[in-house]
């Protein structure tokens, strides 16, 4: 059962759309095809095993993850080949562990020499996250007040954003605020580079707004009015 929902297709948390419109990734880095997707249930019983087998705790593999991500961002966009010097991004951070990656993953490309923004909507009230902010805090990265409310806003002050929404544990009909923003985000044109997975993938629900999602091993872009274009097949 868990095989159905592997998939041999891209990277595992490019989306396959972004690869193609975003231009300036590197193609080594943005094209290696030899990953196969973990299921939802796959990545759980990842975590599971991490956690209670080898032990680790979650702000070790917090940090692993976010300094992953921003290798890998920085493999794909070194900051010299972007437009802006420091180059801008917008880390938009969710309510669970995946915003988590967000924050440690925008400490690191500051310090990759980035100029990280980041967006944090809905902050849990716990020592973890409070910890991670008062780090990003420490290194002078600012957090938005409010979305920008515009996909061309985005197009216009940022070079890439990173999706930090979402991962594993995503169920459901999207909810505001972050229905809203992945609308907005829909609609930009500079590359977005998901944590884990392209938030809101599975996502039955249609006019959603979901980024990019795998599903039945297709990577399908659903839009607001409804209609989804298949972007590459496995
Ligand atoms: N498995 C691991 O070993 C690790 C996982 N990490 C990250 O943690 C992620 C999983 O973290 P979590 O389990 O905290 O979950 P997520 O970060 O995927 O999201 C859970 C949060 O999203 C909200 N949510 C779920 N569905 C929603 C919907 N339809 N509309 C609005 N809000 C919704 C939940 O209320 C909860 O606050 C992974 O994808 C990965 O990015 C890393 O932090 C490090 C290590
Ligand atoms: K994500």
């Amino acid at each position: 059962r868990l095989q159905a929902h592997a998939c041999r297709v891209g990277p595992t948390w490019w989306g396959p759309q972004r690869l193609s419109s975003g231009g300036r990734g590197d193609p080594e880095v943005m094209a290696s095809t030899a990953v196969r997707y973990l299921s939802q249930e796959e990545a759980q019983a990842v975590d599971e095993e991490l956690f209670n087998e080898y032990q680790f705790s979650v702000d070790q593999l917090m940090e692993l993850a976010g300094l992953s991500c921003a290798t890998a961002i920085a493999k794909a966009y070194p900051p010299t080949s972007m437009s802006r010097s420091p180059a801008t991004v917008l880390v938009i951070c969710g309510p669970g562990n995946n915003g988590g990656d967000g924050l440690v993953c925008a400490r690191h490309l500051k310090l990759f020499g980035y100029q990280p923004t980041i967006y944090y909507p809905k902050r849990p009230n716990k020592p973890l996250f409070n910890a991670l902010v008062t780090q990003c805090q420490k290194m002078d990265i600012p957090f938005l007040g409010e979305m920008p409310p515009e996909p061309m806003l985005i197009d216009e002050l940022y070079d890439l954003v990173v999706d930090a929404i979402f991962g594993f544990s995503f169920k459901g009909d999207v909810r505001e605020p972050f229905r809203t923003i992945l609308s907005i985000l829909n609609g930009v044109t500079v590359p977005i580079a998901s944590i884990d997975i392209p938030s809101g993938s599975g996502s039955k629900e249609v006019g959603s707004g979901v980024l990019p999602c795998l599903e039945d091993g297709m990577w399908r872009r659903e839009t607001l009015e409804g209609s989804s274009q298949t972007c590459s097949s496995p």
